[in-house]
Order: structure tokens, then C-alpha cells, then sequence
């Protein structure tokens, strides 16, 4: 119970998880953090993410926010049916306030497999758009290198969430397709420093990750990111150099009848007088679309002893996050496009025009609601 309210994130060694003779550790640790912490750093994960890559990647994030307004805005999100593209800076609240980022969502490669009759939400996923190659070459090569071996990391992390709960490595497969039918979505995402006169330091408000887990790159040297424990208290999550950052989302917690967590978490902008941005890039591991993760066809039997750590850790204190409940009895691709109508209504105006009817009666808001 000392560990209930934790107040820093466990570090855990990934070379660990490969080798037979030192892979219990490693399950003992991924244990505590999924049950007690919901967030963790990930060392040592050259053998599935190169570290040059990530080098290069980091390296084009500037390059690519300096490109041109009118360039950028030509891949704006609302091109895209499958929300995926620019973000200005300021396009969106979490819980009633503007988060200062500007972002260019971009996920794995994937042929969308909608066809008439299918339902809307099969059209989340789909094709990227990138910026002009010539204006900045070899990004896209790199950013589309960088999210498969991300998302190949998170695949194989799933086998051992698996194990760490009690369950076979293949225990949560039931919640994926193949991989190659799967699509995962990357952010690469701007946290600007505010100006003197600006009255707010909300990089991103308090919210829930969606799916199962978020592998996150810290890629500036900024600290900001900031996680809630179970009392409520906000802890630092500093970037440390050759690692991820990974954490649970609400459709695992669900999925896991509440053992998982699913925690809260925020980023404060850089403080004001900074000399550059804060720059990060999550890849949201994303589980099958038609699954309904609370259906008896889904459900998981957990041994006792794990329900116990459960039941001996207890429920939040307090949270600030509120979003994504919607798991509960939404199939997840519809969770993930009511998300994305919410943060983005002037793509659903576009392109899902009932739905945004449905969220948005009075018209097109001046900003979306991420959260
Ligand atoms: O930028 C970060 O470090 C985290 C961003 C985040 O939590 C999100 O976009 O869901
Ligand atoms: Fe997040």
C-alpha cells in the first residue's frame, strides 16, 4: 500500500523483457505500473525502435513546424476524412480551456476498408497526408519508418500487458486484428512558449488516453508532461534521454475490469522566457475498430490474486479527466470518431455531416472540445 500514491514513474528496462532468465523482473515490474501507476518509461528498446531514426525524426520536428502557414494549412485536418493532417495552433479545448499546440496528425499506413453499408466510424482510418516532399525531404520516409516500428514495439508490449495480468502472452488477442489490417495513429505535436501576457500555461488540459497504450517520445528536452496519482496530486514526468513514455488508456482499464489505470495526465506549456518549444510525439496503439470492449464475447478471466492488487489499490481519490466513457457501450471505432467530431468540427461538418448535427446543433463552434 506504500506504493498507492506514487510520486515518481517506474523506469523499466525493455532488453529485460527479452531475455528468459530476467524476464519475471521485468513482469513484476510492468505488474505495478499497469495496477498501481498507469504510466511508465521504457529504456532500452533499440532492438525494436533504431535510435538513429529517432535522432533523425527529432531533428525534422523543428524543420516541419517552420515550414509555411499556407503549406502546412494545405494538409489541414479537415482535407481529410479520416481526421489525420494540421492542426493550427489553438484548435482545441480540454475542459473548457484552449490547449497551445499545434499539430500534424499522422498514423501508420493503411488502405481504408470502408465500403457503402459499412459503418461511418470504419473511415477513422485511412491514408496520412505529408507536407510537399521537396520542402522537406526524406520526413515522410522517416516518420512513416518511425510509427511501424513504434506500433511494432506496442504489439509485442501487448503480449506482455498480457502476461503481467495473469494471462497467457496471446491472452489480450482477442482485441486486434492482424497487424497489417490494424492502423495506429502518431502525433507530432508543438507546445509554443507564451507570451509574456498570456494568461494560461495549458500545453494540453487533464485528460484520458483512448485505446489500450500510448507510446510517447519526448523529443525536446522539456519537462511539462505531468501525471495525476491516486490522491489527486500532479507528479513530473521529465523527459529522460532513451526512453518512451508509455501509458494506459481508458478501452485497457475497461478491458481489464478496472485493473489497468488509465491515468490522468496534462502538459503545462514551456514556462514563459523559454528559447524554444516543447516538442513530443505520441503513437496511440490502437485496438480492433468493431470491438465492443465490454461485451461478454470480450470478457477476460482475471486469477484471483490479480483482482486482489486491484481491489488492495481502490479507486481514485479524486481526477480531473473525464473523457472517453464512451467505451462502456460503444463499439471503438465509434468511440474514436465521436471522439474526433468533438476535437475537430470542422472536419465532421465536412465530411460526417449527421453526427456533426447531432454534437454540434447550433453550428460550428470556434474551437473543437478535445476533452
Ligand atoms: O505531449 C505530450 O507529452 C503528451 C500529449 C498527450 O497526452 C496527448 O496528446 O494525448
Ligand atoms: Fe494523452
Amino acid at each position: 500500500m506504500t506504493d498507492r500514491n506514487f510520486s515518481s514513474i517506474p523506469l523499466l528496462d525493455y532488453s529485460l523483457a527479452l531475455s528468459s532468465s530476467t524476464k519475471s523482473q521485468f513482469i513484476i515490474d510492468l505488474r505495478h505500473a499497469l495496477i498501481n501507476v498507469g504510466f511508465l518509461y521504457l529504456s532500452n528498446t533499440d532492438s525494436m525502435v533504431d535510435r538513429h531514426l529517432i535522432d533523425t525524426l527529432k531533428d525534422y520536428i523543428p524543420k516541419l513546424f517552420a515550414l509555411p502557414q499556407e503549406e502546412k494549412d494545405k494538409i489541414r485536418m479537415a482535407n481529410s476524412l479520416h481526421f489525420l493532417g494540421y492542426s493550427r495552433l489553438g484548435a482545441e479545448l480540454t475542459k473548457g480551456k484552449t490547449d497551445n499546440r499545434e499539430q500534424f496528425d499522422i498514423a501508420t499506413e493503411h488502405i481504408s476498408r470502408w465500403k457503402s453499408g459499412d459503418p461511418d466510424y470504419w473511415n477513422v482510418w485511412g491514408p496520412s497526408q505529408y507536407p510537399d516532399e521537396a520542402l522537406i525531404p526524406g520526413f515522410q520516409q522517416t516518420m512513416k519508418t518511425y510509427l511501424s516500428q513504434v506500433a511494432a514495439l506496442g504489439t509485442h508490449f501487448i503480449t506482455l500487458i498480457a502476461e503481467a495480468l495473469g494471462l497467457p502472452p496471446e491472452g489480450l488477442s482477442r482485441f486486434y486484428d492482424t497487424p497489417d489490417r490494424m492502423q495506429h495513429r502518431g502525433k507530432v505535436v508543438q507546445y509554443p512558449v507564451p507570451s509574456e501576457r498570456s494568461q494560461s500555461d495549458q500545453g494540453v488540459g487533464p485528460h484520458y488516453d483512448a485505446g489500450f497504450l500510448t507510446i510517447l517520445l519526448q523529443a525536446s528536452p522539456h519537462p511539462g508532461l505531468q501525471v495525476q496519482n491516486l490522491s489527486g496530486d500532479w507528479i513530473d514526468a521529465p523527459p529522460i534521454p532513451g526512453t518512451f513514455v508509455i501509458n494506459f488508456g481508458r478501452a485497457l482499464e475497461f478491458a481489464t475490469k478496472g485493473i489497468a489505470r488509465a491515468t490522468s495526465h496534462r502538459v503545462l506549456s514551456p514556462p514563459v522566457g523559454s528559447l524554444s518549444p516543447r516538442y513530443s510525439v505520441p503513437l496511440f496503439h490502437n485496438i480492433a475498430l468493431d470491438v465492443r470492449v465490454r461485451d461478454s464475447k470480450y470478457e477476460l478471466e482475471f486469477p484471483p490474486e490479480i483482482l486482489k492488487l486491484r481491489d488492495e489499490r481502490g479507486n481514485l481519490a479524486h481526477t480531473d479527466s473525464i473523457n472517453y466513457s464512451e467505451f462502456e457501450s460503444q463499439p471503438s471505432g465509434m468511440v474514436q470518431l465521436m471522439g474526433r467530431v468533438k476535437s475537430h468540427p470542422d472536419v465532421a461538418q465536412r465530411h460526417y455531416p449527421a453526427l456533426f448535427k447531432q454534437f454540434f446543433p447550433e453550428g460550428l463552434p470556434k474551437q473543437g472540445f478535445a476533452y
